[in-house]
């Protein structure tokens, strides 16, 4: 941990963003584990090992449209005669004499009297199919041992993991465990959370603002950034900034949410209504954390919800949720694996950064060079570079010039 500094503006201690993370995820705990169905599981973590309740393939089958039959019978120029038709799904078992064979299709059981399948390819009637099957065929090439038979259990054994606790359920995981018999998984609760925006000067956006007012655009990026980080969003609402207006929004958040996330009035202003309702409420307190941008920063628990108190500048919101937020959130849904990959680039221009704080700041990469995503520099108002952004350039606190040809550190967002 680094020194503490002060804060230039109010003279406040300043603490470091590791002082601050460490105190959000020390109160953080991972939800409770439930029973879901597997539509609904997409992006969750499983809490147990899933098991095999059987082998994977269930039993023999044939991995092609053709016909089952004895391999030393199955010479190149060998008629045979098809005694059998044994589709996917049948539960037949036809026995098959020296010379004869059983028309099979693909993924059918094989019989336990064949050992090898003659692709239909390799027989003198080739892909021309009918629904019932030749009397004779006759081979045109004869099969190795065992080919075409997908044998019981050589995917997976039965009784073996099919996918381990810990994991984060994708589209493959998941019917991995539909094939391992499974209708449902226990996993970890999705975290739901609430948003609110707050601010006086907010009009809906689209809405043709008055002087002095602005469109809300932090609960869209928090909406979208918390859906995007697979929580459940239960409530938004942005209120202006008066005491009681701001009560009953956190009365209404906090009855349907594992954490809420407000943004604005966390400042030194004579209307920051956040920090004057919320500082000292249970656990919450307002720090100054040495980040730019991103400083004022509210966090505490009240019961079991996490209450997370942004500033109001809308590239403040979106470097808070990445540093704070998202971490303690996907703690929260079990994953072991909190944070963004971060790579190393070569700075392809010089910036300024406030020495004493921690820059962190929207760029646009590729895989050689990083540069700032805004013309405008660093400001925590410059809500369009955003739109270009693909990264957070994480500059160290004693760095107050980034040259070019400097190595940098970059969060990687995608
Ligand atoms: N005298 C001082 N003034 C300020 C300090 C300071 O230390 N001393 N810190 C500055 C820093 S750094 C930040 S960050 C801001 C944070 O202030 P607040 O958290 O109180 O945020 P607001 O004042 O409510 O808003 C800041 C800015 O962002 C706009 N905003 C707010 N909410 C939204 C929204 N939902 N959608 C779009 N834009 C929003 C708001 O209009 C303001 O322009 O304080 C500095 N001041
Ligand atoms: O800390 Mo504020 O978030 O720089 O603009």
């Amino acid at each position: 941990m680094s020194e503490h500094t002060h804060s230039p503006a109010s003279g406040a201690p300043m603490i470091t963003i590791d002082e601050h993370r460490a105190r959000i995820l020390g109160a953080t705990q991972v939800l409770p584990a439930e029973s879901v169905a597997l539509r609904d599981a997409l992006g969750l973590v499983l809490a147990d090992d899933v098991e095999n309740r059987w082998p994977v393939p269930l039993f023999d089958n044939s991995a092609m449209d053709g016909y089952a039959a004895h391999r030393a019978d199955a010479v190149a120029g060998a008629r045979l005669r098809i005694v059998a038709d044994v589709a996917a799904g049948s539960p037949d078992d036809p026995a098959i004499g020296p010379g004869e064979a059983a028309r099979i299709m693909t993924g059918a059981p094989m019989p336990k009297d064949a050992d090898a399948v003659v692709p239909l390819e390799h027989t003198d009637l080739g892909t021309a199919i009918d629904e019932t099957p030749p009397e004779v065929i006759t081979v045109t090439e004869q099969p190795a041992p065992s080919a075409h038979i997908r044998r019981a259990g050589s995917d997976a054994e039965s009784g073996s993991i099919a996918v381990g606790a810990g994991t984060e359920l994708g589209a493959w995981q998941l019917s991995a465990i539909a094939a391992a018999g499974h209708a449902s998984v226990t996993a970890h609760r999705r975290p739901r959370v609430s948003v609110i925006s707050t601010g006086s000067e907010l009009i809906e956006p689209g809405a043709t603002p008055s002087r002095g007012q602005i469109p809300e655009s932090n609960s869209v990026l928090l909406r979208a950034a918390l859906r995007a980080a697979g929580v459940d969003v239960t409530l938004v609402s942005t209120v202006p900034d008066d005491n009681a207006a701001l009560r009953t929004a956190m009365v209404d958040a906090r009855a349907v949410s594992d954490a809420v996330v407000l943004t604005g009035g966390a400042s030194v202003g004579a209307f920051d209504v956040v920090k004057s309702v919320l500082n000292g409420t249970a656990s919450i307190r307002f720090d100054c954390v040495a980040m730019q941008p991103g400083k004022p920063q509210g966090f505490g628990r009240i019961d079991d919800t996490l209450v997370f108190c942004l500033p109001g500048n809308p590239v403040s919101v979106a470097v808070s949720f990445e540093m704070f937020v998202r971490p303690a959130l996907r703690t929260m849904a079990g994953h072991a694996d909190i944070d963004r990959p971060r790579v190393t680039r070569t700075a392809a221009t010089g910036w300024r950064t406030p020495r004493g704080r921690t820059q962190v700041l929207p760029v646009i990469f590729n895989e050689q060079i990083v540069q700032p995503a805004s013309h405008g520099g660093s400001g925590s108002h410059l809500v369009s570079s955003l739109a270009d952004a693909e990264g957070l350039a994480i500059v160290p606190a004693d760095v107050d010039q980034v040259h070019e040809g400097d190595a940098v550190t970059v969060m990687v967002l995608s």
